[in-house]
C-alpha cells in the first residue's frame, strides 16, 4: 500500500502547471480521508473539483498506474458509506485473515450515520490510493469512490448487494444464493412492461459480470440504535459472518478488474480525463444522448493518450537539462527536443484510441502545440544557467556607459555641449539602472522591475549581436568558428519565426 504523496519536480513543478496545487496539500497529505470531488449545488446542477481529483490521481507515484475503481452507488440512507468503511478495513488490514480487527473499535472512513436525512451527496472519493499486487504480476491501484448515481453503461462488473435479505431458506446468505435469486429476477416474462423486459433484456451487453450477493441483516442495533457507532461487538455475529466472505470476494487481488474502456486499461490519469468529458456532459439540462456519450468517451480517450504522451516528453526532458543538470548547448538540446518529441508522438499514435484518425489528428495536434510550448521553457531554462547569459545585462549595461562616456568626452571637447550633456544623461540613468539591476539580483526584491531591465538589455544585446552577425555573414567560416552556439541559437530562431 503507498502513500498517495505528490512529487514536484525540481524547478517550480512546470511540467505539473497544469494542477491546481493549493495551499491545502500540506494539510491533505497527513491524514487519509473522505474527498469531494463532484459537489452537488442548490440548484441541484453538480460541479466537479478538479483540483481536488488531480492531487489524488495525478501524484507521480500513481498516475501511470493501471486502476481499479470500487464504486458504491443506491438510494439515500441505505448504509453506503457505512459498507465502505469496511471495505477500508480491508484495504488497511495488517492481518490476512483476521482483517475486521478491534470488536471495541468505532467503524471509521467515509462519514455515515444514522436517521432519515441523507448525508452523502455527489461523490466522494479516499485520497488514498491502494496499491495492490495483482496475482499476473502487475501492480494495481484500487480507488475507493462513492457515486449517488452513475450512468451504468460504462461499468464492467456490476454487483448487487441485496441487504438485510429475510429468507436465507428460499435463497441462502452469500453469492451463489444471490445469483440463483438475480437468475429468477432477471428472466423476461410476457406479463411484464415493456420498459423492465428492455432493462432485463440490456443489462448483460452494458456489463461484463452481473452479480448478486445477500447479506442479512445487521441486528437492531445498527438499524434503530442512535448511539450506535459501528463497534463489532453491537453488530449481529450473522451479519459479520457474511460480511468477512463479501468483502474479500469484492476486494481481494484476484477479484479486482482493471478498468478498461474499448479494450485500453486505464490509468488514473486517464480516469482524471474520463471524469472530466462525462461530467461535462452531465452538466446539460437532459440526460445525455449515447451518441455524446460516445463522444465524451472517445474525446477523453484522445486527452489521455496526449497526457501520457507530454509526460514522456516532460520526464525526459528533465534528465536532459532539468532542474540542477547543467547548461547544455543549444543545439543538443534542439537534437534531443526533436528526437523525445518524436518518441512521444509514437507513443500517443500507439494508444489504441476511439474516434478514428481524423478524431484524433486534433489531438496529436494539441500534443505537438502543447510540446513545443514546453520546449520554449526549457529553452529559457537552460539559457539562464549559461553563465554568460547571467552576465548579459552588467555586460550590455557596462558598454552602454563605456560608448556615452566616450561619446560626452568627444563631442564636449568638439563643442557639442547638448549632445555631451544628453550622453552624461544617459550615462547617468544607465549608471543608476545598473545599480538598481545589482541591488535586485541581491536582495531579490522588485524583481518584475529587474525582468524589464534584463529584457532591455537582451533587446540591445540582440540587436548589437545581429549586426555582428550581418557583419561576419561575408566571413562565414569566421564567424561559426568563433560563435558556434550562437549560429544555432540563430537558426533555432530563425526556425521559430517561420
Ligand atoms: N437495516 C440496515 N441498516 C443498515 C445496514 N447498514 C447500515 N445500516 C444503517 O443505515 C444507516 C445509514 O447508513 P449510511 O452508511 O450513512 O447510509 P448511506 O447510504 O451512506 O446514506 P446517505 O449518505 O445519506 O446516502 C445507519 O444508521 C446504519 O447503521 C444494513 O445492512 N441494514
Ligand atoms: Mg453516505
Amino acid at each position: 500500500m503507498a502513500r498517495n504523496r505528490k512529487e514536484r519536480n525540481s524547478w517550480g513543478g512546470f511540467s505539473d502547471r497544469n494542477y491546481d496545487w493549493s495551499s491545502e496539500e500540506e494539510d491533505y497529505e497527513k491524514k487519509a480521508q473522505p474527498v469531494q470531488v463532484l459537489v452537488v449545488k442548490d440548484d441541484h446542477s453538480f460541479e466537479l473539483d478538479e483540483g481536488a481529483l488531480n492531487r489524488i490521481l495525478l501524484c507521480e507515484t500513481v498516475r501511470d498506474k493501471e486502476v481499479v475503481a470500487v464504486s458504491v452507488a443506491g438510494a439515500f440512507r441505505k448504509g453506503k458509506s457505512f459498507l465502505m468503511d469496511f471495505m477500508l478495513r480491508y484495504m488497511y488490514k495488517t492481518e490476512p485473515v483476521d482483517w475486521l480487527g478491534d470488536y471495541n473499535a468505532p467503524l471509521s472512513g467515509f462519514s455515515w450515520r444514522g436517521g432519515s436525512e441523507r448525508e452523502t451527496t455527489g461523490i466522494q472519493i479516499w485520497s488514498e490510493i491502494f496499491l495492490v499486487d495483482k496475482p499476473d504480476g502487475k501492480k494495481v491501484y484500487n480507488l475507493s469512490q462513492n457515486v449517488q448515481e452513475d450512468d451504468l453503461q460504462h461499468l464492467q462488473s456490476l454487483i448487487f448487494l441485496v441487504r438485510d435479505w429475510s429468507f436465507p431458506y428460499e435463497f441462502p446468505y452469500g453469492a451463489d444464493g444471490g445469483s440463483k435469486f438475480l437468475e429468477k429476477r432477471l428472466k423476461v416474462s410476457e406479463n411484464q412492461h415493456e420498459e423492465l423486459q428492455n432493462v432485463r433484456k440490456h443489462i448483460h451487453s452494458c456489463f461484463t459480470n452481473i452479480s448478486c450477493f445477500l447479506l442479512p441483516h445487521p441486528g437492531l442495533t445498527v438499524a434503530t440504535n442512535p448511539k450506535f457507532d459501528g463497534k463489532l461487538k453491537e453488530i449481529d455475529e450473522e451479519f459479520i459472518r457474511h460480511l468477512k466472505v463479501f468483502i474479500p470476494w469484492l476486494l481481494s487481488p484476484e477479484n479486482l478488474d482493471v478498468k478498461e474502456i474499448n479494450g485500453n486499461k486505464i490509468t488514473c490519469r486517464g480516469l482524471v480525463e474520463y471524469f472530466k468529458a462525462y461530467i461535462k456532459i452531465y452538466q446539460g439540462e437532459e440526460l445525455p444522448h449515447p451518441k455524446s456519450m460516445l463522444q465524451a468517451t472517445a474525446e477523453a480517450n484522445n486527452l489521455a493518450a496526449v497526457a501520457t504522451a507530454k509526460d514522456l516528453y516532460n520526464k525526459k526532458m528533465e534528465e536532459v537539462c532539468g532542474g540542477d543538470r547543467p547548461f547544455l548547448a543549444p543545439t543538443d538540446l534542439q537534437h534531443k527536443h526533436q528526437e523525445l518529441k518524436e518518441d512521444s508522438v509514437k507513443l500517443f499514435r500507439g494508444v489504441k484510441k476511439m474516434g478514428g484518425e481524423e478524431f484524433s489528428r486534433r489531438y496529436l495536434q494539441q500534443l505537438e502545440n502543447e510540446i513545443d510550448e514546453l520546449y520554449v521553457q526549457y529553452i529559457k531554462h537552460n539559457d539562464s544557467k549559461n553563465i554568460f547569459h547571467a552576465a548579459r545585462t552588467p555586460a550590455t549595461l557596462f558598454v552602454v556607459i563605456f560608448i556615452t562616456y566616450v561619446l560626452a568626452a568627444v563631442t564636449g571637447f568638439i563643442g557639442l555641449d547638448i549632445i555631451a550633456s544628453l550622453c552624461n544623461m544617459i550615462m547617468g540613468l544607465t549608471l543608476i539602472t545598473l545599480c538598481t539591476w545589482a541591488y535586485i539580483r541581491y536582495s531579490g526584491e522588485y524583481r518584475e522591475l529587474g525582468a524589464v531591465i534584463d529584457q532591455v538589455a537582451a533587446a540591445l544585446w540582440d540587436q548589437a549581436l545581429y549586426k555582428l552577425y550581418s557583419a561576419a555573414a561575408t566571413h562565414r567560416h569566421l564567424y561559426h568558428h568563433a560563435f558556434p552556439a550562437q549560429q544555432a541559437e540563430a537558426a533555432e530562431d530563425h526556425e521559430k519565426n517561420m
